[in-house]
């Protein structure tokens, strides 16, 4: 089984989280309290309760694990594609394989990838939405210390089966975007790259950064889900599961609530994406 897959998608993943987590901390607050206006609020809000660092809580532990996830989306859909269409990285560029294999890899990608993400996504949701600026003399000290305690006091409080709270919705959310996701980076770099040449840096950039909102855009509604169903642990409000979730969502806030941070997740989409695939196929070209 080829690893450099492996080893690209964990480095490209490190470089798209730095750029992103800003953004991720708006949308995160955005669609799970009910405090801010809007995008600009929920920024000015930040910066001002919390300074720049409020942008960057939670994010030393998503580098170490969610870009281990990202090693295993992007490991599990070359490997995937090598089952399938029996081509490695390299030779896909002469024979590219099908859109439906590539849709298949991606969702398989997607599926596996959920499992490894849940628990470290849960941890990253609960230290997000911790609005206590940085311990000050005097002022209560938030809730979670940091990853360890926070991950230690879900597994006091709620048992093995709270990190895994919201997994569900997280893998109906990744299994057929992820397959979304690539078949759109495969299809934007086909319709700019003469057949069986290397798609350009530029063409690898714009058609990450698509893939990257278009993949959003489908995730969108089940991301609100997801986070709301991962902090109900800790706040008052408790879900008889998803679908409960979803309808008392809507009843209470309207079908907008669906696409609760989809401009800000956007936003986010793009450069992340684009600097993730970008290293991504730099690092397998100079492998060779
Ligand atoms: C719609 N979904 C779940 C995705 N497209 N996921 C893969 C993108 C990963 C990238 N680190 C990001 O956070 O955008």
């Amino acid at each position: 089984m080829p690893v450099e897959e492996f080893v690209a998608g964990w480095i490209s993943g490190a470089l798209g989280l730095v750029l992103g987590h800003p953004f991720d901390t708006v949308k995160v607050r955005l669609q799970t309290q009910t405090t801010y206006r809007g995008i600009f609020d929920c920024m000015v809000k930040t910066y001002r309760h919390e300074s720049l660092l409020g942008f960057f809580k939670g994010m030393s532990f998503p580098i170490a694990s969610i870009a281990v996830v990202n090693s295993v989306l992007f490991g599990v859909y070359s490997n995937a594609l090598l089952v399938l269409t029996a081509t490695s990285h390299q030779e896909r560029r002469a024979q590219p394989p099908s859109y439906t294999h590539v849709f298949i890899a991606g969702c398989t990608g997607g599926f596996l990838q959920a499992y490894c993400l849940a628990p470290f996504d849960l941890i990253k949701v609960r230290l997000q939405n911790q609005t206590e600026p940085r311990a000050k003399p005097g002022s209560p000290p938030p809730q979670y210390r940091g990853p360890v305690h926070c991950a230690a006091s879900i597994f006091q409080a709620e048992g093995p089966r709270g990190l895994f709270r919201g997994a569900w919705a997280l893998t109906l959310r990744d299994t057929p975007t992820l397959g979304i996701y690539f078949v759109t980076y495969e299809w934007l770099c086909r319709q700019f790259t003469l057949d069986g040449q290397t798609p350009s840096s530029g063409t690898v950039l714009v058609a990450g950064g698509f893939a990257g909102i278009t993949s959003w855009v489908a995730a969108t509604p089940l991301d609100v889900i997801k986070s709301r169903m991962q902090m109900a642990g800790l706040k008052q409000r408790a879900y008889g599961g998803l679908l409960d979730c979803m309808v008392s969502s809507a009843r209470q806030e309207g079908l907008g609530v669906f696409f609760r941070g989809l401009t800000i997740n956007s936003a986010r989409a793009f450069p992340v994406n684009a600097v993730t695939f970008l290293s991504y196929e730099h690092l397998l070209l100079s492998w060779g």
